[in-house]
């Protein structure tokens, strides 16, 4: 057997193997299309028609591929997925020996871009969408990374899941070093910072840490919520902050809660996120959505109509990352049927997702519990007629959202919630709603409950 036949046999065995692990649709989808380019040593290379297959396959199957190719072969292959020029798309059965080239046609840099070992170059302020739940964020970023350690030290930013607090913080040390090109800057995760230290701690390398993180010009740390609770860690970011901030050193971090909202975190900590400038970035409204949902399509030269823009938009949740998820799995699809985005590909993509969720009925009890939850109370204490201030909060914001996410009439929350009259409901309601429009606190906590309950399947 020639060595393109050995290829065929094995790439055939691998995905019997694959199609028994993932969904007809899926298999269609995703799998069905590739075709192996190259097998060399441990390496095998896949071909995809465009990069949102490859950031889809990379993250969903690579494994699940990786296991099957390995299994079939009896011996360990890595894979990696190769874009496949227009002209070889064109021609889906390019000749194998052309196939071979493909990949070294394609320009290393191309593959993996090397800006800065940990920043990723795609996070950039000029990729970074506008609207004015992000305004403020977007804007004090700007600043820091203009004129670090100048005016907002640290710079706190805060925001729920997938709403682009990583993106902001990559931009400010992108654009610091491309305007100071000499200056330090490291981007770590807070949960990365607490591996570093704990095997710092464990070769007996302290020192080298502390000379790590204490030189610093700008130190990104993202998601420091992480290290609540974690009292080493705790102990040596305070005293790496200190040092930085003592030497007039440019701190940013992020977080999904507001300092004082995070749980067992340090009162020490906290009230030195407090020193500079805390800054939200709250869940997206539709128009920025459509933007954004735009901007990454032009980005990757997909053509959206503004009417199916429209329609992501408004089914996607708050959650960017979840935005690009529905471009992802839409611009695959059409590249795989060869059919144009329209309203009717969206919909056909889209409708397992959206009836699922339509049908995620939420019940009053759940919205209770996930209130009562958020502000440490009994549910009990919510129905009682307690007048104490959290308390009668906490029941505002239960009929407030009950109102929103069931739909159920003013008098039925009123019988729900301890028997209260629909006027208390009306006026609660009413409250919240004002309240909301200044109170960007309120906003996220509200939209952190409603995401869990939304996620609760
Ligand atoms: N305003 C925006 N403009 C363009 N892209 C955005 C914007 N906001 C978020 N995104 C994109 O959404 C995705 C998720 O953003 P990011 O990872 O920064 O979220 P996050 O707030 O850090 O989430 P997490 O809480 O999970 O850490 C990224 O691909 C990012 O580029």
């Amino acid at each position: 057997m020639d060595r393109y036949c050995i290829v065929d046999n094995l790439w055939e065995e691998s995905i019997k193997i694959i199609k028994e692990k993932i969904s007809p649709q899926n298999f269609e989808t995703w799998i069905r299309p590739l075709k192996v380019v190259s097998l060399e040593g441990n390496h095998a290379s896949l071909s995809v028609p465009n990069k949102f297959f490859k950031d889809w396959l990379t993250e969903n199957y690579r494994d699940v591929i990786s296991d099957a190719v390995s299994s079939s072969a009896g011996k360990d292959y890595a894979i990696d997925f190769v874009i496949l020029q227009e002209s070889e798309k064109n021609s889906r059965s390019a000749h194998p020996a052309r196939k071979k080239k493909i990949i070294e046609q394609i320009p290393q840099e191309k593959i993996r871009p090397k800006i800065h070992p940990t920043l990723n170059p795609n996070y950039s302020f000029e990729r970074f969408v506008v609207g004015s739940s992000n305004q403020f964020a977007h804007a004090a970023a700007v600043a820091v990374a203009e004129q670090p350690a100048k005016n907002y030290n640290p710079l706190f930013i805060y925001g729920g899941v997938g709403l682009g607090k990583t993106h902001l913080l990559n931009a400010i040390g992108l654009l610091s070093m491309s305007i100071y090109p000499d200056m330090n800057v490291v981007y770590v995760s807070a949960e990365e910072f607490m591996n570093e230290l704990i095997l710092s701690i464990r070769y007996d390398k302290m020192p080298q840490f502390r000379e790590k993180f204490r030189n610093i010009d700008c130190l990104l740390m993202d998601d420091i919520q992480f290290i609540a609770g974690k009292e080493r860690t705790q102990e040596e970011f305070f005293h790496t902050f200190n040092t930085l901030h003592d030497s007039g050193k440019q701190i940013v971090v992020t977080s999904d809660k507001f300092p004082k909202d995070i749980p067992n975190l340090e009162g020490r900590l906290r009230s030195r996120f407090e020193w500079g400038l805390i800054a939200d970035i709250q869940p997206p409204e539709i128009e920025t959505k459509i933007a954004i949902l735009e901007k990454k399509a032009q980005e990757n030269n997909i053509h959206i109509p503004t009417n199916v823009a429209y329609y992501i938009s408004s089914h996607a949740e708050s959650n960017i990352r979840e935005l690009e998820g529905f471009l992802v799995r839409i611009a695959a699809y059409s590249s795989v049927t060869g059919r144009n985005i329209d309203l009717d590909l969206v919909k056909e993509v889209l409708k397992d997702i959206i009836k699922h969720r339509e049908s995620d009925e939420i019940s009053f009890e759940e919205i209770l519990k996930a209130v009562a939850a958020r502000y440490n109370l009994k549910i009990a204490d919510i129905k009682s007629q307690s007048k104490n201030k959290n308390i009668a909060m906490a029941r505002q914001v239960t009929m407030y959202m009950a109102r929103k996410l069931t739909g159920s009439s003013f008098p039925d929350i009123g019988e729900k919630i301890g028997g209260r009259d629909h006027s208390t409901v009306i006026y609660a309601n009413n409250k919240i709603r004002k309240l909301l429009e200044t109170d960007s606190r309120l906003k996220a906590t509200l939209q952190e409950i409603e995401d869990q309950l939304l996620k609760k399947n």
